[in-house]
């Protein structure tokens, strides 16, 4: 049986949704890819840390402003302490911060699964369900939902168990990114594991994450595994408006856009203006757009000096004049769509000591873990 996807009163339609990255999907991304979508889908934020968040960090309050167009706002929280997250959560209700909230146990990266958070938490199935169960109960109207992957490695697959106690503990949806830790982003995507989560959890949509690149993708996705919508990260890294096919698959539409690296250029520099008004400085909007450059050109012929300067541009005036010395009239390079970003292969996954030994044992795990992330 397959499920609508909704967030508390507000249906996604087609169930598409941008997975939530650290440093890229803050709210002029999400705007960018939004356009395209004709404000069909779900954006996600990047993940924001519930000690950071109750505390009020200042740089944490920034991430989490929204663009008065974005409904429903989504927020993704990062959290191993029961109590703080429970904290965030009823802070984002009481303060109306959110329409959504979803909970990041996917993180790989080792300064979080040190502390044993991210995807190193859901093998502690009962400090899982102490999270959830804050989370839930402080969230009140507003639905909670998960990210995971399939567990810290091949010995130790976590997400059938974790997807039965969200169910439990009352979570609205999981999204299941078919790696475990260990893969990081290496190898391919599980969707077998996607088919199976769906199987073992019948009451709630599961979304399907990993290894998107094409609205085919996404079809065929749904198709083998029976998921209920699909998440898709890497594949929107410099191609915003994959948003604009994913809608057009899921409505039966074949127009997809294949933009000349002139429409690619006037989107660069939207998105460089966005995060110049976000940021509040011109400037600092340019500088952070750098890290995307490489990724919108990809595929273009651009020699490597152009993509030095224009990864080094500090206006949008340097990056326009840059821009318009390009060949603009370039098609789109098919079979550009295609792995972005971190392709890291197998890798131990760095845990804190005996934390394999028992997976009810909670002791050992710390609030630091909160303290100090970046990256999913
Ligand atoms: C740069 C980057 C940052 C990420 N940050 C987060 C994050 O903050 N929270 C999270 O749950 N996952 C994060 N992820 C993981 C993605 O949400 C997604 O699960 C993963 O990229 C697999 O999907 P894909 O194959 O469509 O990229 C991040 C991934 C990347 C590449």
């Amino acid at each position: 049986m397959t499920h609508p996807l909704s967030i508390g009163p507000h249906a996604v339609t087609p169930p598409v949704v941008l997975a939530p990255m650290a440093g890229i999907t803050n709210a002029p991304f999400r705007t960018l890819c939004r356009e395209f979508s004709g404000g069909k889908g779900l954006f996600v934020s990047e993940m924001i840390t519930t000690r950071a968040l109750v505390e009020r960090n200042e740089k944490t309050m920034q991430l989490i402003r929204f663009d008065p167009s974005e409904q429903p706002r989504s927020i993704q929280l990062y959290g191993v302490d029961p109590a703080t997250v429970g904290k965030a959560v009823r802070m984002i209700a009481e303060e109306d911060l959110a329409d959504h909230i979803d909970l990041n146990f996917g993180c790989p990266v080792p300064k979080v699964t040190r502390k044993g958070g991210g995807s190193a938490l859901p093998y502690k199935r009962n400090l899982l369900r102490a999270i959830l169960r804050e989370a839930v109960s402080g969230a009140g109207d507003l639905p909670v939902t998960m990210k995971m992957r399939k567990g810290i490695d091949d010995d130790h697959i976590t997400y059938l168990d974790a997807g039965r106690i969200a169910v439990e503990e009352g979570v609205t949806a999981i999204a299941l990114h078919g790696r475990t830790a260990a893969q990081h982003y290496g190898g391919t995507a599980d969707w077998d594991a996607i088919a199976r989560l769906k199987e073992h959890v019948p009451e709630i949509p599961v979304l399907g994450n990993g290894d998107i690149w094409s609205a085919e993708d996404a079809l065929r996705m749904v198709r083998e595994t029976g998921c209920d919508g699909v998440v898709v990260g890497r594949g929107c890294l410099g191609r915003p408006w994959l948003f604009a096919d994913l809608v057009a698959a899921f409505e039966g539409r074949d127009d997809f856009l294949r933009p000349t690296l002139r429409e690619v250029a006037d989107v660069m520099v939207r998105h460089a203006t966005l995060l110049g008004e976000w940021l509040g400085d011109e400037s600092k909007g340019v500088v952070d757009f750098r890290k995307h450059v490489a990724w919108y050109l990809k595929g273009f012929a651009v020699g490597s000096e152009m993509r030095k300067r224009l990864a080094i541009t500090s206006s949008l005036q340097e990056l326009r004049a840059g821009l318009d010395e390009l060949d603009l009239d370039q098609a789109w390079p098919v079979g550009a769509e295609g792995p972005r970003g971190r392709t890291s292969g197998n890798n131990r996954v760095v845990l804190p000591d005996g934390w394999l030994k028992d997976p009810y044992d909670c002791s050992g795990i710390t609030e630091e873990a909160e303290l100090d992330t970046s990256g999913g």
